[in-house]
């Protein structure tokens, strides 16, 4: 007999006390072992539509409801005593009769408690006395499914006591029920009401529990090890049960370099984590290197890579999990025996200063020369005067001529020398050393590099994850092209990584609620392009609950924007949302006061997120929108979006031509989104008046204006 645990199970299982938990774990495992055992009162229900439903005992008060046939044995829910007989009373579990998917069905006749389904009739009038005048007309919402036949909701997998119901559905009844749908039926009518068609079933396996969506929601538990571990450890609903399109690109054999992609909250990490997970299960020999931006980013990869591996500490221990900086660092100080110095920015931009003084260069701008350094001549690590003129080939910032970068040159040369004296390599130097080292080795350092926030590779960064692996299934980039806040955009497939023709879109969005995802998602164009021509379609989107929708308020001085957000702070925490769990944003470094003066107001104490800081236990994480990357909090504020803090005024003045004033523009709203898109269940926006041009943009009124 096989034995399954629902998510259905695992999630009412986490809403127990500790001590429930733990009892309920102990009568799962003996299920497991003896269903026959005496103290487990195992007993069929006799007041749930599927005859399948049967009662397990844990404690006085709590039961476990499994599902039992002849073949199989669900753990399907869990709960105190009267709260387990009505969630079965209300359910049946059985493959679908078109899509063979097995399904965890609430029995349509027995919903009461969402509305009406339908607008009332209309009076009897027959001996009706004068009437007042009637109330202006209020025209019906359309049914948005009416034109589906019970045969095409059928294929996609409604169960049959729903259809006629779907058909008449407006779209408000649709997201009031949507949820209470198998999650596959829901998806297909979101992208019907948003395309005017219906997804393509797949051919299913001949086995209900082998199907895809079914994978979603059922867990088939093959050992008493397996189950031991699926009890004893926390079950994040992500580890185990993946939405069948990321299920199918964890699992996939790519021919070359593939990509994930998804606006923000699809779940593109989770995916990069199970890549990671399979390539070392399924070779004894892999060595993987997962990686993403920051320090705090590679250690929440590594938590979560832990949950995934907590079977087998031995493939764990095969995969290498760090920023790129430090794997660089590492690498480098495999092949030569030392660490590494780093020039940080602070010591960069002063040798530029120095060059330009030395050599005797009048009017020379600082700040023009500095971005020619970064985003130019170190991030490509150009050796010689001839590459940097004719930097046309590889860079969009064609502004000067060649005579002009000729007469730059030895500024950079002179900067470079200064710093290397100093001991320093810059970062962009430190990955093309460990790239050449890399290249010149057969035996490549990893047989598996997965990237994680890969829109924000540098050049210098691609190259070196590039050469650090090979083979066809070698590399995997998780990203999103609306999400590219720290590079200029240079073509991938120019530098030999083409993931064209082998790059997936999610489109479930597992983090925020419907109302977040649709307004931060206005702040971007449908399809996100870069100048070389890649794409990332950001349509379709979907989210798995609803919540309130995000707050904007404006207000004439900092003060009183301050004790706003110190009341959304203290409402957030009464609600139970721990400190840890609220993230604060501000454009630049300049405005975090703000940011603190409310946290202050509200009582909290904060934390200041960077690159090497994460979020604590008893803070409240501010920081700036850079730093936001990658993270999520329950409640986010993002303060201070004033007009010309965002887009970020000395940006677009210091703009030189259209293509880069476009750029900056596509950046400061990327970092909008970036910040906004943290938010799970509470988003608050707020500014001092002038309002930032960005806000209108996502479509909510302006509630506050003080
Ligand atoms: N199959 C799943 N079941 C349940 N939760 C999931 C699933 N996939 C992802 N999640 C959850 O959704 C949230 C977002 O996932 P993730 O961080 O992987 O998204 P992302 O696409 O990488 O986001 P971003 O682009 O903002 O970094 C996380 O809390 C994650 O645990």
């Amino acid at each position: 007999m096989q034995f399954h645990i629902a998510d259905s199970f695992t999630a009412a299982l986490a809403r127990l006390s500790g001590q429930e938990q733990k009892q309920a774990k102990t009568a799962a495992f003996d299920l497991q072992l003896n269903p026959a055992h005496p103290g487990l009162q195992m007993h069929r229900l006799t007041n749930s539509r599927d005859p399948n439903f049967w009662s397990v005992r844990v404690n006085q008060d709590v039961r476990i409801i499994v599902h039992k046939t002849e073949a199989s044995f669900m753990l399907a829910y869990v709960d105190h005593h009267d709260k387990a007989y009505v969630w079965a009373e209300r359910r049946r579990i059985e493959a679908h009769p078109r899509t063979g998917a097995i399904q965890i069905v609430e029995v349509n006749e027995r919903i009461e408690d969402a509305g009406p389904l339908f607008a009332p009739s209309q009076p009897d009038t027959t001996n009706a006395q004068p009437q007042p005048a009637p109330a202006p007309f209020q025209p019906v919402a359309p049914a948005i499914f009416a034109n589906l036949t019970e045969d095409a909701l059928l294929n996609i997998g409604a169960p049959a006591d729903w259809t006629s119901d779907i058909q008449g559905w407006t779209e408000e009844r649709f997201f009031q029920m949507s949820d209470r749908l198998p999650a596959e039926v829901g998806e297909a009518l979101l992208d019907y009401a948003a395309t005017g068609r219906l997804p393509t079933p797949e051919a299913a396996p001949t086995d209900p529990f082998a199907h895809p969506d079914t994978l979603r929601r059922v867990y088939t538990i093959t050992s008493e090890d397996e189950l031991r571990l699926a009890l004893d450890f926390p079950w994040d609903k992500w580890s185990v049960f993946l939405h069948p399109s990321q299920r199918n690109v964890v699992g996939r054999d790519y021919s070359g370099p593939a990509r994930v992609t998804g606006t923000a909250g699809t779940g593109k990490t989770i995916v990069a984590l199970h890549r990671a997970a399979r390539a070392v299960r399924e070779d004894a020999q892999a060595r993987v290197l997962l990686t993403s931006f920051s320090r705090p980013l590679a250690n929440a990869l590594r938590a979560k890579l832990a949950i995934l591996l907590s079977d087998d500490p031995v493939k764990l221990a095969r995969v290498s999990i760090a920023s790129f900086e430090d794997a660089a660092s590492e690498l480098f100080q495999l092949a030569t025996g030392r660490r590494p110095t780093l020039a940080p920015i602070d010591a960069q931009l002063p040798a530029l200063e120095r060059a330009i003084a030395d050599l005797g260069y009048k009017d020379l701008p600082t700040r023009f020369v500095f971005s020619e350094w970064r985003q130019i001549v170190d991030a490509w690590n150009l050796p010689d005067v001839a590459s940097y003129t004719n930097v046309l080939r590889i860079g969009r910032r064609t502004r000067l001529g060649s005579k002009q970068r000729e007469a730059l040159w030895p500024v950079f040369e002179a900067a470079r020398f200064m710093l290397a004296a100093r001991g320093f390599i810059t970062p962009s130097q430190l990955f093309a050393a460990v790239e050449a080292d890399a290249k010149a080795r057969t035996d490549k350092p990893f047989t598996h590099v997965i990237v994680d926030e890969a829109q924000d590779l540098g050049v210098a960064e691609l190259q070196m994850v590039g050469a650090l692996a090979s083979g066809p299934n070698a590399h995997f980039f998780a990203g999103d092209l609306g999400q590219r806040i720290f590079q200029s955009p240079f073509s991938w497939t120019g530098l030999g990584v083409d993931v064209r023709g082998r790059s997936t879109s999610l489109k479930v969005n597992y983090r925020m609620s419907r109302q977040i995802r649709e307004a931060a998602d206005k702040l971007l164009p449908s399809i996100a392009r870069d100048a070389y021509g890649a794409e990332d379609d950001r349509t379709g989107a979907q989210s798995v609950f609803d919540g309130p929708v995000p707050s904007v308020a404006e207000f004439a001085d900092e003060r009183s924007e301050e004790r706003y957000i110190a009341e959304f702070l203290l409402r957030a925490t009464a609600e139970g949302i721990p400190p840890s769990a609220i993230g604060v944003f501000v454009r630049s470094t300049s405005l975090l006061s703000r940011a603190r003066n409310a946290i202050a107001a509200a009582g909290l104490e904060c934390r200041q997120l960077s690159e090497r800081v994460e979020a604590l236990q008893n803070y409240v994480s501010i920081g700036t929108m850079h730093f936001a990357k990658g993270l999520e909090f329950r409640a986010v504020v993002v303060m201070a979006c004033d007009d010309e803090v965002l887009p970020l005024q000395s940006r677009v003045d210091g703009a030189a031509d259209e293509s880069e004033l476009r750029e900056v523009f596509d950046t400061e709203r990327s970092l909008l989104y970036v910040a906004c898109t943290r938010a799970r269940d509470r988003l608050s926006l707020s500014t001092v008046t002038p309002v930032s041009e960005f806000f209108s943009d996502m479509g909510i009124e302006i509630g506050a204006r003080l």
